[in-house]
């Protein structure tokens, strides 16, 4: 994984609206994701987490301060470029896992490269199924799959690009305990065997807790970080922030 390829956010302030119903969502919001680490992000309801995510991931604009993908500064780039540079070095993951059930389960997972025109790399691409475990299943449609093997699809999906950053907003939100957890392990594997940054915000103390660093937010701002807690350490903090 290329370390040139590093996420920063400097003073990341975003503000919808304007005048007195104008809401400060971000307020100067500085975060690094280096190669190789897996970043939760946690906070009150309304702390801008989504925000956080949308405006990383360069699906909304900040209202000040910067978005730096590697040398790249994402306010710099048309709406065109930024769509294209999502397509090649971003991948996204969500609640709903969001595959096309008319497509087989290698179509979705090689959706993004028909996308954006590009032939597969087919080592990667055995690498990436082997990976999340589905080798059996690229015939099958996702309809044929449990909720944590149609998530792995997703994942696939969202890696297939070799993209240089993963942004997961609550990944396991519709799983089980027990399917959470191969999902979370399978992340927290990409992370060390592909060096791949990932962020990902939860409500869930036990999924941020398999996150090597949990970033909280709250009003806005960064609100303190947790290297390795406990799901317990992480809920305390939680707590003391105030409501979930
Ligand atoms: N499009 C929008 N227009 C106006 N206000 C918005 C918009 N999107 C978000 N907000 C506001 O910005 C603030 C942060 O919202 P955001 O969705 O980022 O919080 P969150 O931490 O993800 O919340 P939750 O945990 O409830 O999903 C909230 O006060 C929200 O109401």
């Amino acid at each position: 994984m290329d370390t040139a390829e590093d996420v920063r956010l400097q003073s990341v302030t975003k503000v919808y609206g304007t005048g007195p119903g104008a809401v400060r969502a971000l307020r100067g919001v500085d975060l690094e994701l280096p190669a190789a680490t897996f970043t939760a992000v946690m906070g009150p309801s309304g702390s801008g987490k989504s925000t956080l995510l949308h405006c990383a991931a360069g699906l909304d604009r900040p209202t000040a301060g910067s978005v730096w993908l590697g040398p790249v500064d994402l306010a710099g780039l048309t709406e065109i470029e930024l769509t294209e540079l999502r397509r090649s070095k971003i991948g996204f993951i969500f609640q709903a896992y969001n595959l096309i059930n008319a497509l087989t389960v290698e179509e979705n997972i090689t959706l993004p490269l028909r996308l954006a025109g590009t032939k597969p790399d087919r080592a990667w691409q055995a690498e990436i199924v082997r990976q999340v475990g589905l080798a059996e299943r690229v015939r099958h449609r996702p309809s044929e799959l449990s909720g944590g093997q149609q998530q792995r699809v997703a994942i696939a999906r969202a890696l297939i690009t070799k993209p240089a950053v993963i942004f997961a907003d609550e990944p396991t939100g519709a799983l089980d305990t027990r399917t959470a957890a191969v999902v979370l392990d399978l992340l927290a594997r990409l992370v060390r065997t592909l060096g791949q940054r990932v962020l990902m915000v939860t409500h869930d103390p036990v999924a941020a807790a398999r996150a090597d660093r949990v970033v909280f937010l709250a009003d806005g701002r960064r609100a303190g970080d947790l290297v390795r807690p406990t799901p317990d350490e992480v809920a305390e903090r939680m707590t003391k922030l105030g409501k979930w």
